[in-house]
């Protein structure tokens, strides 16, 4: 179990961290997420030991380690400034830190190898240099550098940032099946709110250096406790003057509703749940399975996801109905 207590991060002047109070639970993909500059990394360069607390307790099983060199707090690091060495080749690089141990050949080379199959590295690529392997593989072999070392604790820094969308999705998934197998306690941080949502068990939402909110994933998309959450978790409607008079809500309050609460026919029968608004179609964006529809209502607008199939062709200018789910609306006093 990792505990952050009242921790409080300062950059000179600068808080970048402000009384964190925070438990990660052992064998946990917890992921640290927020925007740019939030202190994501700040929170986890904390942890692995690069930075140190200005005040507070970081707490790794029951011993605090905030005075604790690097190398004695047995995580392994995935960051993008722990750079792999390019001239070595495969093995050396994985080897780096067993070599340094003092392993035996005979281990070194078993344990490589096993770990190298784990992360679907051949054996052919453990005899090229880093630097001509693609992004994606050199991702491998930083994750491999890392687990090589049988870590209690994985830290990730946006280690999938720099590849493109295709091979992000497959490593995540592999990812997730490497920390479930080896049970590892894993800390992520990303500013990818979707990634955050497939691949953890759990997630923080920071935001200028505060906690937001922790929770699971359905927790943080369907519970949102903060209005920031709300908005930067999933895409959503900012509700306007008119829609709000029309579904009762007080004009002095912030309403939000996500894309998928809003709909082209009820779910259910109970129609007291949803307003119904005659609206014009004024954009459609296809992503093949489905569309994102604008809709205007009286100059206001309002966004849905409507899935591709026959029953519904809109197309702009269309005037149809929309239907918000009451029920879904999620407000915060201004
Ligand atoms: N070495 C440093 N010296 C001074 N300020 C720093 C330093 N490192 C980070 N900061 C500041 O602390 C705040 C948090 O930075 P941090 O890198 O933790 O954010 P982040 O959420 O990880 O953002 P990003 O996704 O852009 O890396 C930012 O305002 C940043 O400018």
């Amino acid at each position: 179990m990792i505990t952050f207590d009242d921790i409080n991060i300062m950059y000179g002047d600068f808080i970048a961290i402000k009384d964190l109070n925070l438990t990660i639970n052992e064998g946990e993909f917890f992921t640290l997420l927020g925007p740019s500059g939030c202190g994501k990394t700040t929170t986890l360069r904390s942890l692995v030991g690069f930075v140190k607390p200005f005040s507070g307790n970081i707490i790794i099983e029951g011993n605090r380690v905030n005075d604790k060199p690097i190398e004695e707090r047995n995580i392994g690091i995935v960051f993008q400034s722990y750079a792999l060495f390019p001239t070595m080749n495969v093995f050396d690089n994985i080897a780096f830190g067993l070599k340094l141990q003092k392993k035996s050949k005979c281990d070194i080379e078993k344990s490589v190898k096993d770990i190298a199959m784990k992360v679907d590295l051949n054996k052919e690529q453990l005899s090229k240099k880093v630097s001509e392997l693609s992004g994606g593989q050199q991702q491998r072999v930083a994750i491999a550098r890392a687990l090589v070392m049988k870590p209690k604790i994985l830290a990730l820094d946006e280690p999938l940032s720099n590849l493109d969308a295709n091979l992000r999705g497959q490593l995540r998934v592999e990812l997730k099946r490497l920390q479930r197998e080896f049970g590892i306690t894993t800390i992520y941080v990303t500013h990818d709110q979707e990634e955050a949502l497939t691949i953890s068990d759990r997630i923080a939402v920071f935001n200028k250096g505060f906690l937001e909110q922790v929770g699971t994933p359905k927790d943080i998309y369907n519970n949102s406790k903060t209005e920031f959450v709300t908005n930067f978790i999933g895409d959503i409607n900012l509700l306007q003057v008119k829609i709000k008079t029309e579904l009762g809500v007080p004009l002095e309050n912030k309403a939000y509703i996500r894309l998928e609460k809003v709909y082209l026919e009820p779910p259910f029968e109970d129609l007291t749940r949803y307003q119904a608004f005659e609206v014009m179609v004024l954009e459609k964006e296809y992503y093949g399975n489905y569309s994102k529809y604008t809709f205007k209502y009286k100059e206001e607008l309002v966004r849905n996801y409507v899935m591709e199939n026959e029953r519904y062709q809109l197309n702009v200018g269309d005037n149809t109905k929309i239907y918000i789910d009451k029920k879904a609306i999620l407000q915060f006093k201004e």
